[in-house]
């Protein structure tokens, strides 16, 4: 059964019967604690933006002319690589993504739900550590979305 962290099934004799609680908080409570929605992730990404993002502009690239389909196929060239073992998400951000956080090979820190753009967020919280997303569209263009905590 997986249960969220610092949560651990114990035994009531009492009640006979089995009960979870949480080492870190002392919390106690009958049923199963929710699994899944964690309140915060900590992510990386690149992004390759295209004529039709919402700021067609970059670091990189002052005007961004490459169309959709090309933004997505240089993000697939770049999936492959990371998948690979070739390279790394950090490593292709720094010098190839489009966003800001190329400065911090694509880091973005933690967030929580609500601060981002909603396809952003739920791949984002939809991955495990260490998990790569498979393209994601925002407004902002085409990203590769690796989950670090
Ligand atoms: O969409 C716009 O009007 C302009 N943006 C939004 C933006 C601009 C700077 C920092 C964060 C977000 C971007 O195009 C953008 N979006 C992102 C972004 C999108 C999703 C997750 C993280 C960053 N980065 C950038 C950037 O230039 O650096």
């Amino acid at each position: 059964m997986e249960l969220p962290p610092n949560w651990e099934i114990r035994h009531s004799r009492t009640y006979g019967k089995d009960y979870y609680f949480n080492t870190l908080t002392k919390e106690s409570r009958w049923d199963a604690p929710p699994v899944g929605d964690k309140e915060r992730v900590r992510a990386s990404h690149l992004l390759v933006k295209h004529k039709d993002s919402r700021r067609p502009s970059s670091w990189k690239e002052e005007n961004i002319t490459r169309t959709k389909e090309e933004a997505l196929a240089i993000i697939q060239e770049y999936q492959t690589k990371i998948q690979s073992g070739e390279d790394t998400l950090s490593a292709l951000a720094t010098n190839l993504s489009d966003c800001s956080s190329a400065k911090r090979g694509g880091d973005l820190g933690y967030f929580e739900r609500g601060q981002m753009q909603k396809p952003f967020e739920d791949a984002a919280f939809a991955l495990e550590v260490g998990q790569l997303s498979e393209p994601v569209w925002t407004d902002s263009g085409c990203h590769l979305i690796l989950r670090t905590a």
